[in-house]
């Protein structure tokens, strides 16, 4: 697959690697408080989650329908679940399955596929843990393409199983994915005929570039204190979650405060990244997410970050642009973007945005009162 996400993230600040597992109280370094890094923990009582969308036609009046919830979704949350979506229960046991396996190897092991300090895949904290003071309660395992060369690390003799797991899940999330983008896309008017950087010769969805993120939460001894990755959006056009059956994924909505995401079986979470922030001219905006962690569970998620085929410059579509609604950001690749956010974080959709209106208007992004880094 093609997937040249270049190396230009930020290098971490040295750490030591700690056995979640093992620890039976919260060290210093896991502890989040509202005097670093701008931390809040509370929840707001909400009786109102992200939407979930059935994208089997039959169980729709219409495609219109369809296209209908999903732009509602897009618009007041930047995230909703998918049912009947394709993906089978099996493929999203397997890769539970394989998640586990890996996280439940020796530190010792796991370190042999240690994500070097300027590299993108390999296992290792969260890449944006740079950014905060504290530490988050997790471990993850960033995969592009083919993971053989870090799963004969991790496995030297058995290492087919999984593979084959992650390549078949990497084949059947980049089918949705594109699915997706033009569902959402869809909703906002525009065709196949209108991004040509997304469409082949023979009118088919090209190929995007997409990173798969293993994330692992043990069961946290202070979970009121701890956060499992803090406060983001995605570098993404679209990305598709999976998260097995305990909740700790929570999104972010204006006025609302803290919205968790509860697991639903077979169901898939669709968060919209800043590509396509971007791409809808701001339309759209990208979805503030984060995780927090559970005092008995065990949580796993599985995250298909897609983007745009290497090279091609993202920019709002023409369609959306008109004399009083200006393109409000510059064109960007992905891998330029994702080398803007490991330097600017939180501020980069702000970076590489056009014009600020005169009346000092902020980007949908900048989330009033809701500081993540
Ligand atoms: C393609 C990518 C998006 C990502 C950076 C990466 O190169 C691979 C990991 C991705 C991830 C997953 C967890 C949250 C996130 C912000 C991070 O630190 O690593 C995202 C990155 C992103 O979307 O910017
Ligand atoms: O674990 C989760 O629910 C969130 C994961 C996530 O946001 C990511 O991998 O980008
Ligand atoms: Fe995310």
């Amino acid at each position: 697959m093609p997937s040249r996400i270049s190396d230009s993230c930020r290098p971490h600040h040295s750490q030591k690697h700690f056995d979640l597992n093992s620890i039976k109280e919260l060290p210093e370094s896991h502890a989040w408080t509202s005097s670093n890094d701008h931390y809040t923990q509370e929840n707001s009582c909400n009786f109102e989650s992200i939407p979930v969308i059935d994208l089997d036609n039959n169980n729709n009046n219409n495609n219109n329908n369809i296209l209908d919830h999903i732009g509602h979704a897009c618009k007041k949350w930047g995230a909703f679940q998918i049912i009947n979506h394709s993906i089978s229960e099996k493929l999203l046991q397997d890769i539970e399955v394989a998640g586990k396996t890996l996280f439940s190897l020796p530190m010792q092991q796991k370190l042999k596929a240690a994500r070097s300090p300027d590299g993108v895949t390999g296992y290792g904290a969260a890449r944006i843990s740079s950014f905060f003071s504290k530490l988050m309660w997790s471990e993850g395992f960033t995969i592009v393409g083919s993971p053989i060369e870090h799963a004969r690390q991790l496995w030297p003799k058995d290492y087919n199983k999984f593979c084959e797991v992650i390549e078949e899940y990497e084949k059947e999330m980049e089918k949705l994915a594109g699915r997706l983008m033009w569902l959402i896309l869809g909703s906002l008017g525009i065709t196949k005929d209108d991004v040509k950087w997304a469409v082949g010769p023979k009118g088919e969805t090209k190929e995007g570039c997409a990173a798969l993120q293993l994330n692992s939460y043990p069961a946290c001894p202070d979970p009121g204190r701890a956060m499992g990755l803090a406060a983001h959006t995605d570098s993404t056009i679209l990305t598709i979650l999976h998260q097995n059956n305990t909740s700790g994924l929570q999104v972010y909505q204006e006025g609302n405060g803290w919205i968790t995401v509860p697991p639903i079986p077979g169901a898939l979470v669709v968060n919209i990244g800043d590509l396509l922030h971007i791409l809808s001219n701001g339309s759209y905006p990208s979805v503030l997410h984060r995780a927090v962690v559970n005092r008995t569970r065990y949580r796993l998620s599985v995250a298909y970050l897609y983007g745009p085929p290497s090279g091609v410059r993202v920019s709002p579509l023409s369609k959306l642009v008109d004399h009083r609604h200006p393109p409000l950001y510059r064109a960007v690749t992905w891998s330029e973007y994702l080398g803007t956010k490991a330097k600017y974080f939180d501020k980069a959709l702000s970076s590489v945005r056009l014009c600020v209106p005169l009346n000092g208007f902020t980007d949908a992004k900048d989330h009033k009162g809701v500081q993540v880094g």
